[in-house]
This record gives C-alpha cells, sequence and structure tokens, in this order.
C-alpha cells in the first residue's frame, strides 16, 4: 500500500528526465499520475511504465505554456483519475546563449514555457483544489540557476529566479485555502537537458563535450552530479503529508547542490 493511496498528482514535463523520475516515484507513493508533456510518445510511455507496476495513470499531450491546455489537462485528470492533490510544474527549456545573442523570439518563447507555464499550473490547480473542496500541493521547478546567474544561461537563470518569485508569492496567496507553494532547484542533473547544455557551451567554447561538466561538477561537494532519482526523493517529500507545514520556504541545502 503506497502512502499516498487515493491521492491524485499532475507532473508536467513527465515524457523524460527529471519529470519522469517524479511521475515514477509519486506513483510508486500511491499517487495516481498524470504524465503531461509535449511529447505525447513520451508521456505514453512513462504512462505505460506506472500501469505496467500496477499503478494508475493517464497520459495527456499539453503544451504547457497555453494557459488553456493546462487547465484542460487539470480538469481531465480530476475527472479521469478521480480527484486532484499535487501539481508538479515541472517542464522547462534551457537554450544555452549569451545576452548578447538573445532575440525577443528568444526571450518570450523561454519565459512563456519556464514561467508563465508555471503560473498557469498554479491558478489552475488552486481552481479545481477550491472546486473539489480541500486543499493541495503545488511544487515547482526552479533551479540552482534561479540562485545564481550562469554564465551562457542568463535568460534561463532569469526564469528559474522567477519561477522562485512565483512560487513565495502564491505561497503566501494560497495559504488560507490550505495549498502549500514549493519549490525544487537542483544543481546539475544528468538529464536530456544538461546534455544539451553541455553540447551548447562546450561548442561554443571550442572546447572537448564534457567540460562544462567537469566545469560545474567541480564546485559539487559531494563530486558527483545529480540524477533524476535524487530530485524525485525531494519531490516525494515535498508531494508528501511531511511537508505540510512548508511553503515558500528556500533554505539551502549544499552537498549535491540541491537548493530548496
Ligand atoms: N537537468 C538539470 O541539470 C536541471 C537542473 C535544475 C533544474 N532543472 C529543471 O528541471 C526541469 C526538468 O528538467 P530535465 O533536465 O528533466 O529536462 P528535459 O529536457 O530532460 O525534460 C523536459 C521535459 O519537458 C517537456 N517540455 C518541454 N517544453 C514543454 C512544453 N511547452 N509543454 C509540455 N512539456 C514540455 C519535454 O518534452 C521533456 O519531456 C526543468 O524545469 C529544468 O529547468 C533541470
Ligand atoms: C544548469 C542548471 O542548473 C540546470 C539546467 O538548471
Amino acid at each position: 500500500m503506497g502512502k499516498m493511496d487515493g491521492k491524485v498528482a499532475l507532473v508536467t514535463g513527465g515524457g523524460q528526465g527529471i519529470g519522469r523520475a517524479i511521475a515514477l516515484r509519486l506513483s510508486q507513493d500511491g499517487f495516481a499520475v498524470a504524465v503531461v508533456d509535449l511529447n505525447e510518445s513520451t508521456a505514453q510511455s512513462v504512462a505505460g511504465e506506472i500501469a505496467k507496476a500496477g499503478g494508475h495513470s493517464l497520459a495527456l499531450k499539453v503544451d504547457v505554456s497555453v494557459r488553456d491546455q493546462v487547465f484542460a489537462a487539470v480538469q481531465e485528470t480530476a475527472e479521469k483519475l478521480g480527484g486532484f492533490d499535487v501539481i508538479v510544474n515541472n517542464a522547462g527549456i534551457a537554450p544555452s546563449k549569451l545576452l548578447d545573442d538573445v532575440t525577443l523570439a528568444d526571450f518570450d518563447k523561454l519565459f512563456h514555457i519556464n514561467v508563465t507555464s508555471v503560473l498557469w499550473g498554479m491558478q489552475a490547480a488552486a481552481a479545481q483544489f477550491r472546486e473539489l473542496g480541500h486543499g493541495g500541493k503545488i511544487i515547482n521547478a526552479s533551479s540552482q540557476a534561479g540562485h545564481v546567474g550562469n554564465a551562457n544561461l542568463g535568460i534561463y537563470s532569469a526564469t528559474k529566479f522567477a519561477v522562485r518569485a512565483l512560487t513565495q508569492t502564491a505561497a503566501q496567496e494560497y495559504a488560507q485555502y490550505g495549498i502549500t507553494v514549493n519549490a525544487y532547484c537542483p544543481g546539475i542533473v544528468q538529464t536530456p537537458m544538461w546534455s544539451g547544455i553541455d553540447k551548447e557551451i562546450t561548442a561554443s567554447k571550442g572546447e572537448a563535450i564534457g567540460d562544462a561538466t567537469k566545469e560545474f561538477g567541480s564546485k559539487i561537494a559531494l563530486g558527483r552530479l545529480s540524477i533524476p532519482e535524487d530530485v524525485s526523493a525531494f519531490v516525494s517529500f515535498l508531494a508528501g503529508p511531511d511537508s505540510d507545514y512548508m511553503t515558500g520556504q528556500s533554505p539551502l541545502i549544499d552537498g549535491g547542490m540541491m537548493f530548496l
């Protein structure tokens, strides 16, 4: 019996990387999980992994930058999985570009996918919790790059700083409804996103692939990069009953460069 049996969670960007690990872990915790992703195929694959392991799941193709699609996904999840208790606004992109080279189109796309998607997810989840007559948990993906501006990732860093602002503000505004709002801020996690960054940064510097990983990794006390399961273990805590007291906190845990 999972500790969260009967509860329902929605994970955006659940088709790969950190989102996939979160979806699988919340299912192991007992949640029924809606796996939401722009990539329908990977969303269905992760939902299939959950079902094969005996869990309840739903795969939804959603562009999280489109408000109506996010609201529709939350509604469909509540209807098909029988409730709604947790949303994890995890989806994001991380293109590497020097500030000098950033265009308005780059800026708008990145803020729509990494920031407004979090706002739409929080609005949709809070509305659903209130419609169902109970509180709930909102969990947002920030980053170490939301605490320290990263060269070559300046606009990305700006989006992750913005997610922390939205998280801490929502925590204050939603507390009256019994809704907690927290963010996770991983360091460097071995996912397709990080592989892409490593390639782009090292190529732009004319260095060998992997040099960016060595550069970032050298600052990690534990001497290793994170894996998606490091993050999903923390999100499992945030989604569970032990974090009912936490909202908008941002204590720092050094070591794996995991910030809360
Ligand atoms: N990998 C890292 O080092 C790292 C570190 C800190 C924070 N993060 C953050 O964690 C989250 C997950 O990162 P990851 O490394 O797993 O990334 P990833 O690129 O491996 O996976 C991201 C997923 O989001 C989906 N996605 C992208 N745009 C979308 C959209 N518009 N609508 C719906 N889905 C969309 C992709 O299809 C993909 O499945 C991101 O918010 C990222 O910024 C990552
Ligand atoms: C570089 C980093 O921290 C990730 C991509 O958020």
